[in-house]
């Protein structure tokens, strides 16, 4: 399986059109590639919490159809990063009306999964002062038959979620993410642990440039299910592109089971 991760930098210069545009442009670049993954907010700026609600689509809106329609002109899996969602007439538990949503379109450009944020960033502010927490696990069937989970930035830091996806099969996780340079060493070693942790594939899209006043980390990477680099981005635009050998969790499953000695979870066997 061919994977492209597209570290996309930007600045707030640029309108959702003309983002959205660019990133068209960069993606239809991929055709060739199984999978192509977008960051965490791109149409609206990670971090620019103040544009939200202003900037805010559906899952139908106009960034999804421009998604939809390059995803099938390319042939290609496309996870699109997420966007600031606003469904028409849904509130959550907290009366909000936005989410951090993912979307990924089939090969054919079918919006076939969504996946709401569970962990919200911003302790008192940001994302859980404007936006609801997601509640479903999400997983997709990925073009070399494995299996992939979704999550997205913040996530990272709550292992259980990871624990609780590869319990309902996942083999490779995928995260798109607009993690600032601040702390981009946790975001490296937190994907290296959940790789080895979880013994899974790990393809993590994280965003570069400044925005809103916060410096993107970049280090995008493909981590494959022993801790190994399979490829890492520096801290600039660019694109990551990854050939994964089959049968690379499978192999690393079974040449060192150590999932099969967990104990406090219900698939413990020993
Ligand atoms: N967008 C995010 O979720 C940022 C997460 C972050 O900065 C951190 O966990 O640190």
């Amino acid at each position: 399986m061919r994977v492209a991760l597209i570290q996309l930098s930007y600045d707030d210069s640029e309108s959702v059109e003309e983002r959205t545009s660019r990133v068209v442009g960069l993606v239809r670049e991929q055709a060739g590639h199984d999978l192509v993954v977008l960051p965490e907010l791109w149409p609206m700026g990670g971090f620019d919490y103040r544009a939200w609600s202003e900037k805010a689509q559906t899952t139908n809106g106009a960034v999804a159809q421009a998604l939809s329609q390059v995803a099938a002109e390319i042939g290609a899996v496309l996870h699109g990063g997420s966007i600031v969602e606003r469904p028409s007439g849904e509130t959550g538990p907290e009366g909000k009306d936005l989410w951090n949503t993912s979307l990924v379109f089939d090969a054919q450009g079918e919006l076939v999964t969504t996946y709401r944020k569970i962990h919200r960033f911003g302790f008192a502010g940001g994302e859980p002062k404007l936006m609801e927490a997601g509640a479903d696990l999400a997983l997709i069937d990925l073009p070399d038959g494995s299996r992939a989970a979704l999550s997205t930035c913040y996530d990272l830091r709550f292992p259980e979620l990871y624990r609780a996806q590869i319990d309902q099969g996942a083999t490779a996780f995928v995260i798109p993410a607009a993690w600032p340079m601040a702390r981009v060493e946790h975001w490296r070693l937190l994907l290296r642990a959940r790789a080895i942790e979880d013994q899974a594939l790990v393809i993590a899209c994280n965003t570069a440039g400044t925005h809103a006043r916060t410096e993107m980390g970049g280090h995008s990477a493909v981590i494959g299910p022993g801790g190994e680099n399979l490829a890492e981005a520096g801290e600039g635009q660019e694109v990551l592109s990854v050939d994964i050998p089959d049968r690379l969790v499978a192999d690393a499953r079974e040449t060192f089971p150590v999932l099969a000695d967990r104990r406090l979870n219900q698939r413990s066997s020993r």
